[in-house]
Order: C-alpha cells, then structure tokens, then sequence
C-alpha cells in the first residue's frame, strides 16, 4: 500500500540551493572514455540532490527523429475534434485527453483546481494482442490507440519512443555510479522500461483565469523524464530555493528530470523538482514529454545506499503499477478525468 505521503523534500526552501541547471555532454561518455562515466555520474549526483533537472547534450537522438516527432504530435491534434474523439484516453493511460480535459489535484506546490489548457495523446509499449499481461488484463498493460488515417504516425511514434529509451537507458550507469551502486545496477531493474509518452498541444493563451495553466505545477511521475528542446517557450521549474525560473533554451539539447517514484526510491536522496507550463508565446506550442519507468515486475525497493540506521526507508517498496494506480486514485477528480503524467 502506498500511503498519502505526496512529496515531502518539496516544501523544503533551501535559500542556498543552485540557481543553474547543470549541462552535461554525454559525447566521451558515449564513446567509452577512460574516467567519463565516473565523473557525470559524479556530476549527476549534485544535480539530482540539489537542482533535480539536467540538460544532456551529445546524447546521441538523432535530431531529424525529433523534429519529425514534434511535426507529428502537430499532425495529430490537427486532426478534426471527432477522430481524436474516437481515440478516449482509456483506463491503461493510453489515447486522447481533450483540451481541459484534467485537473492535475496531485501538487505539493499549488492547489490546483482549474483543469490544464492543453491537450494530448497517450502512448506506452507497444504490447502484442497475445502477450501475457494484456491476456490477464493487468492495469496500465493494454494496447496504444492509434489515429487511423495519419501516414507515417505511428512508425515516427514508435521510432521516436525506442530511440528516447535508448537514451534513457545509456543513462543508468550514470544513476548507479551516482548513488555508489554496481554500475548495472538499474539495467536489471530496467529490462523492459515502462513508459509513457505523451504528445501535448498548448494553444497560445493571452488570457488566463487565476490559478489556470498550459499544466498546472506539478511534479513528474516517472524514475527520468526526457523533454526534447523546445523552440516554443512556456516551461518554468520551480528550483529548491524556491524560485520560478523559465527552462533555458540549450539547442538540441534534451532536458532530463527526476519524478517522484525516483525521489521514493532514493528515500527522497534525488529530488522531483516541480515545473510548470504556461504558453503566452503568441504561437501553439506542441511538446514530447517521453516519462521512463523500470519494468513492469520489478519492485523498487529503498536503495541500500540511500538509507541508514538513522534515515530508515520511508516508503514500504512498490512496483510501477502499484504507484501509477496510487497515482490515478490521488488525482481523481469529482467530474473530471485525472492528469496521466
Ligand atoms: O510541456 C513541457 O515543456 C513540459 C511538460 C510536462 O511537464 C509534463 O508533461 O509533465
Ligand atoms: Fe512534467
């Protein structure tokens, strides 16, 4: 059982923490160069326990991939209202959420009660009609619902999220040298990422009611969260010393962040740093958030480096469907669909 205890570290002003978001390029990394991994994963340390965002730069996602991915998450809600209709976001995250179509109740930030101005459309692993866990209709384990006239929608789809897991997974090491682990630490527990991948759409809004957002201050979910540069500004983070900034814009560069089932299975060591959007660029604003989890069986269970006899684990362990589905009930509202990531 997950229990109610939403985010404990984000309440915490820390007027000395870091005002920059560290930039780490992953070129001699990636190329296997004596020392590389030990120091970003030292790197990557500081980050996560004082900033909770990072730029990665180098990281090897072939630009055109993206480009062609932000083209389509415009392709698609260009679509006409009805078809993305037909495609209603269902019960295993996975389809279309109209536009206010969520209130994102679950913040230790803010009280948001006013739903997000954006729409987007749900993906997760692609699951073949006979696998297992989709025979035994296990939660958050169904099938992605696809546009069915959209040429080239759904390769550029699953092309887009197998290259964003190869990144994330090229990160782990990183994460396991950073919390003083063997370095395939995580790989064991990452055999078959969980995802979600979500394609959002902000229309431009010069107005706004009190407390309404592009996406109300929220933090993620996920153990990584990679977002793809943005040429369309609207992002802001809150840092730990409490102040709103807007994200920089770092050219082709991916922001990574931490979400809450990282912070609960680091017992809070790795932060899950809030962040907002508002788009008042004048333009629409599309975004490809790709929300990396462990696989679907493995139990996360408080890390032997990030507990001690005087800071014993504060959260019992729990798998990704167990916090998805604690997730899903602490954001339900009266009358309107929960946020999904
Ligand atoms: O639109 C963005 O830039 C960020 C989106 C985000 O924070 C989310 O979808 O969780
Ligand atoms: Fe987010």
């Amino acid at each position: 059982m997950i229990e109610r205890n939403l985010a404990p570290n984000l309440n915490i002003i820390r007027p000395d923490a870091p005002e920059e978001i560290p930039v780490f390029d992953l070129g001699p990394y990636l190329l296997g160069e004596a020392g590389a991994m030990e120091k970003l994963g030292t790197e990557l340390r500081y980050a996560l326990e004082n900033v909770g965002f990072y730029f990665i730069v180098n990281h090897g996602l072939d630009q055109a991939l993206i480009d062609r991915t932000f083209a389509a998450a415009r392709r698609f809600h260009d679509l006409p209202l009805e078809e993305k209709l037909a495609l209603k976001l269902n019960e295993h995250i996975r389809g279309y959420q109209p536009m206010k179509g969520a209130v994102t109740r679950h913040s230790a930030v803010n009280a948001n009660n006013l739903p997000n101005v954006n729409e987007a459309i749900f993906f997760g692993p692609e699951l073949v009609d006979d696998h297992p866990d989709v025979l035994a209709g296990k939660p958050f384990r169904g099938h992605n619902q696809w546009p069915s006239d959209l040429a080239g929608f759904r390769e550029d789809v699953l092309a887009y999220t197998a290259a964003a897991q190869a990144v994330g997974v090229s990160l782990l090491p990183l994460y396991a040298h950073a919390l003083e682990l063997e370095v395939d630490f995580f790989l064991r527990g990452f055999k078959e990422p969980s995802f979600t991948f979500r394609m959002s759409h902000y229309p431009q809004t010069e107005v706004l009611q009190d407390n309404e957002f592009g996406l109300a201050p929220h933090s993620d979910t996920s153990f990584m969260t990679l977002l793809p540069e943005n040429e369309v500004p609207g992002l802001s983070i809150r840092l730990p010393n409490g102040r709103w900034i807007d994200a920089p814009v770092l050219k082709g560069s991916i922001l990574v962040n931490g979400g809450d089932m990282l912070r609960r299975y680091t017992n809070d060591r790795f932060l899950a740093t809030p962040h907002k959007v508002v788009n008042r660029s004048g333009v629409e604003r599309y975004a490809i958030p790709f929300f990396m989890d462990c696989s679907y069986d493995f139990v996360m269970e408080c890390l032997p480096t990030c507990q001690s006899p005087s800071n014993p684990p504060r959260y019992e362990a729990f798998s990704y469907a167990d916090y998805r589905a604690f997730y899903r009930a602490s954001n339900f509202g009266p009358t309107l669909a929960a946020t999904t990531a």
